[in-house]
């Protein structure tokens, strides 16, 4: 029998419910196995006697297990492979910032290390981007609220976790009612993560970017735009051709009015596809009256699934000249971590001979990615 997911915010709801039991104990049961891994339901002290039956014939504490973890070669990023209940597995990326020394000036600053999660939605995505290893794993199924939630709980226990973004495997707006409890439970007790600190970024789908912001008000919006026209859009990102440009762009302008705040532009850089002066003149007059940031992201091999090359620094300079100088748009270039783990922006694809965390080396070579050794 497939048990559920104890995170699975309105199952275990409404299970309490029915048996007149006070919801308020679920938080205290995740803070528990949060802290206790390995902990049966019996060890957990002070609930009420009605709610163990219920807990032990339903759901367990974590319906995935952490089958390895590993280190990029500067210890900055964990790439975890998730074993899921149906056999499945997802993947998973801690990403390390020192905000110890100030980005500008060198000085010490209060609170360390904070960490990243890119949290995966989807097993695999039918979205069938043309630079993404996950696209190219065709769509195998949703991930439910609490697989999602246990991605964050199997983190937690290696790093704190003090941001959550929605940029693994699969795309989070085509697993809405999901991805949505999963974002509300983030955000209350015991992770009480804030949703400024919560970004979800998304192919555009254009219904469910009309929808996001009265259902999570404050979150961060990222869209993948890769393209200032529709043409270059639809040649890499077959998806565009049902989500056309004019209309996203429409969607995007009513997001910004109501929940006035900046969007996050994702922009991949394509050797000769989109990397071109004019391409950056095009995209700074589409934006340059909203309020974004641009983020241009080189883009990351994905062995013989992709013939795309990333566009070399100066015309990545070029461009971020382009935006910045001649249309006042905030435009960074990003950094990419955990390239040498297959753990960077869409390199994400199942690999069950991953190495256990600190040793051994690479040795698969699953759909085509050849994983580099170590
Ligand atoms: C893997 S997607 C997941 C979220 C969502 N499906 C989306 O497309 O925004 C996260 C980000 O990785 C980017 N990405 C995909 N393949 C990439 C590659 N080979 N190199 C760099 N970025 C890539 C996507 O375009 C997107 O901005
Ligand atoms: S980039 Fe995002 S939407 Fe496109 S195939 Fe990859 S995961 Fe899916």
């Amino acid at each position: 029998m497939a048990y559920k997911s104890v995170f699975d915010a309105s199952a275990i709801k409404s299970d309490f419910e029915l048996a007149g039991l006070n919801p308020n104990f679920i938080p205290l049961i995740w803070k528990h196995i949060l802290q206790n891994p390995n902990c049966g339901w019996d060890e957990i002290p002070s609930l009420p006697s009605a709610a163990y039956p219920l807990l032990r014939s339903k759901y367990k504490p974590s319906t995935s297990t952490l089958h390895s973890a590993i280190d990029s070669s500067d210890q900055v990023t964990t790439k975890l492979l998730i074993k899921l209940q149906n056999g499945e597995f997802v993947e998973a990326v801690v990403m390390r910032y020192d905000t110890r020394l100030g980005k500008y000036d060198g000085k010490p600053r209060p609170g360390g290390l904070r960490s990243t999660l890119c949290v995966s939605s989807q097993v695999g995505c039918k979205m069938g981007c043309n630079f993404c290893a996950t696209g190219s794993m065709g769509f195998k199924n949703n991930l439910s609220t609490g697989e999602i939630l246990e991605q964050l709980v199997h983190a937690s226990r290696i790093s704190t976790i003090r941001n959550v973004v929605f940029m693994g495997m699969g795309e989070p707006l085509n697993n809405y009612s999901s991805v949505v409890e999963a974002i509300r439970a983030m955000t209350a007790p015991p992770f009480q993560l804030s949703p400024k600190k919560i970004t979800v970024s998304t192919v555009g789908i254009i219904h469910a970017i009309s929808k996001l912001h009265k259902d999570l008000p404050n979150l961060n919006l990222a869209v993948s735009l890769h393209a200032p026209v529709q043409d270059i859009r639809c040649q890499i990102m077959p998806a565009a051709r049902a989500f056309p440009l004019e209309r996203l762009m429409n969607t995007l302008r009513e997001y910004q009015t109501s929940s006035q705040q900046k969007i996050f532009i994702e922009y991949i850089m394509l050797d000769g596809i989109n990397d071109e002066e004019q391409h950056a003149h095009q995209l700074g007059k589409l934006l340059e009256t909203f309020q974004v940031v641009i983020n241009l992201i080189p883009f990351n091999p994905i062995g013989s699934l992709s013939s795309y090359n990333t566009s070399n620094d100066q015309k990545v300079i070029k461009f971020q000249r382009i935006l910045r100088g001649t249309y006042n748009i905030r435009t960074t270039v990003r950094k990419q971590m955990g390239q040498d783990i297959s753990g960077a922006c869409g390199q994400l694809v199942v690999n069950k001979n991953f190495t256990i965390k600190g040793g051994g080396k690479i040795m698969a070579e699953i759909r085509g990615l050849i994983l580099p050794k170590d």
